[in-house]
């Protein structure tokens, strides 16, 4: 997967040189390149925002800029020849389609994927419309949540990383995805570790037993006393009995 990001604050997207997404893009699972949005303005104060027709507080990100650096990201694609030649651009914002796990597992499917890092009080609506009708993107506003944040890089952070450890590879034992929460629509169980009693505190007898079948059983009723205590929306009659006393989930 090609994934490419612009903002005016590129130093934000360090963090994609660490970890499982830094190792994915040594192993050449990811292929990520971060632009800086002023190098797409021609002035000397490299401006990116003006005042918003209409009045109103705070300031619009500029239109020719982004226009310059989707070029750009275009360009640099039909380059390294990815298929079908054109991103899905992913533009976080408050307003957009709530960021799921499902929504992750879908983007993840994706050949190559550009976020825009709105910043300020957004991006002229023009760009949006320049995207689609003329350089033909499919073009995606999405949230991570009911909450305002300063720009869309944090979010872009969170969406690469939930993106990213989807693409078969990255994270090295694919099981581990698969009883994760919200993967199959119930939060996951307690976990333990070594020692088996700590500050008078003993691991849960069962997951001592050595017998799978009631580990999972254990385990199937943690999860659904934990989703009907902190998530019931999550729930479906296809979980199972979720009527199970909730003081189970911690
Ligand atoms: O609040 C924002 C501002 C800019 C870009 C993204 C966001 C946002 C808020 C929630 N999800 O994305």
């Amino acid at each position: 997967m090609r994934i490419d990001v612009v903002s005016i604050f590129p130093d934000y997207l360090a963090a994609l040189d660490l970890s499982l997404i830094g190792k994915a893009r040594e192993d050449g699972l990811l292929d990520v390149a971060v632009h800086d949005l002023r190098d797409f303005t021609h002035d000397r104060h490299r401006t990116v925002d003006d005042t918003p027709y209409g009045g109103g507080a705070g300031m619009v990100m500029k239109a020719q800029p982004w226009s310059e650096a989707l070029d750009h990201v275009v360009a640099q694609g039909h380059a390294a020849g990815l298929p079908g030649g054109r991103p899905h651009l992913v533009v976080p914002g408050p307003g957009g389609t709530p960021f799921t796990q499902a929504l992750a597992r879908q983007l993840a499917d994706e050949p190559w994927l550009a976020f825009a890092c709105g910043r300020y009080e957004g991006i002229d609506e023009r760009v949006y419309e320049y995207a689609r009708e003329d350089l033909g993107l499919e073009v995606s506003v999405i949230s991570l949540g009911d909450y305002v944040l300063n720009g869309g890089e944090v979010a872009v952070l969170a969406m690469v990383e939930a993106v990213g450890r989807l693409i078969p590879g990255v994270i090295g034992n694919a099981e581990s995805l698969v009883e994760e929460s919200h993967e199959d629509g119930l939060l996951e169980y307690p976990i333990y570790t070594k020692p088996q009693q700590w500050k008078g505190r003993e691991v849960p007898p069962v997951l001592l037993s050595g017998n799978h079948a009631a580990i999972a059983a254990w385990r199937h009723d943690q999860r659904l006393a934990r989703t009907a205590a902190r998530r019931p929306d999550l729930l479906h009659p296809s979980h199972g009995d979720a009527d199970l006393d909730v003081r189970l989930a911690t």
